[in-house]
């Protein structure tokens, strides 16, 4: 029952004033990564981060903050290069903007080696990345080649940030990853447009299956998740409204590492989409990517089943 992500954890300096204007900060650890991995960390799964951080402070800080939040630290290689950085500015009305520190980071520096020396390709789940791919050419290939060694479910965001890449690059990953995946999870709007030129859900899902996944999970924010398989069954499941939002980062990456952790535990699909849909929602109430993390009672009572 264990999980692997591979990735780049982030110092992050996050504020509801502007970042031009901004003085405090808030400061904590976040990047998708290490959102997702502890967020499949809190379903009971075992969660292991692939990273590198600086020898820096704020590497062993991050360090410290995954293990506290039960992520198996073992696979986070402390590097050249210094830990990556991000500045966000978020607010309730789901405006946010990003500033990052990570060009030359020790995490950039990755590459198909961190993967052979990790245990993706015994992991009962593999969660990968757009934007893991998106950092250098070497990450690039380790995303590749972890998709390719994996023998379990390999999940796939593809998560795409035009600060870190374009359309055509981020296309060409998702093509390279798609026929190894068991699970594709789209964000529409968000990934949609650029990587498939529509914002149609169906087309989207249509689209992830044509490339050979093996199943896919548009989300679609308050909209919930519409989720197809390769035999051709499409599901609805609805969203579960916040009580209250904070911020929207991370919600993603909380959906796609509980889901993660809950397949890794044996769920099938759409319980694991459901405890994905209910993780994301609680975690609106926090801010940054990891203020607020579900734990599995919470999940439980959101989507009706017993604990
Ligand atoms: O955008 C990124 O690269 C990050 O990883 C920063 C945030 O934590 C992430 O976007 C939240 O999904």
């Amino acid at each position: 029952m264990n999980v692997v992500v591979l990735g780049e954890p982030l110092v992050e300096f996050s504020t509801a004033a502007s970042l031009d204007r901004a003085d405090l900060f808030r400061l904590s650890f976040s990047g998708d990564a290490l959102n997702a991995s502890v967020a499949a960390a809190a379903t009971g799964a075992s969660a292991a981060l692939v990273a590198r951080v600086g020898a820096d402070e704020f590497g062993e800080r991050l360090v410290r903050f995954a293990a506290g939040h039960g992520v198996d630290t073992r696979w986070i290689v402390t590097g050249e290069g210094s830990t990556g950085a991000y500045a966000l500015s978020a607010d309730p009305t789901g405006r946010r903007a990003f500033a990052y520190m990570r060009a030359g980071s020790a995490a950039s520096r990755m590459g198909p080696g961190d993967v052979d020396r990790s245990p993706v390709s015994t992991a009962g789940v593999v969660l990968l990345s757009g934007v893991t791919a998106a950092l250098s050419p070497s990450c690039d290939q380790a995303v590749r080649h972890a998709a390719a060694t994996a023998r379990g479910k390999v999940v796939y965001d593809p998560n795409f940030r035009s600060r870190l890449t374009g359309p055509e690059a981020a296309r060409d990953v998702l093509k390279a990853v798609a026929p190894h995946a068991a699970l594709v999870v789209p964000s529409c709007p968000g990934d949609s447009g650029p990587l498939f030129g529509t914002d149609d859900p169906h087309e989207v899902l249509r689209a992830c299956l044509g490339l050979g996944a093996r199943a896919a999970a548009v989300t679609m924010g308050a909209e919930g998740v519409l989720l197809g398989t390769e035999d051709g069954s499409v599901l609805h499941v609805p969203a579960i409204p916040a009580e209250s939002v904070v911020d929207q980062t991370g919600a993603g990456d909380a959906f796609a590492g509980t889901l993660a952790g809950w397949l890794a535990r044996g769920a099938d699909l759409v319980q694991a989409v459901r405890a994905g849909t209910a993780a994301a929602a609680i975690s609106l109430h926090g801010q940054g990517g990891t203020g607020r993390v579900a734990t599995t009672e919470e999940i439980h009572a959101l989507i009706g089943e017993a604990a």
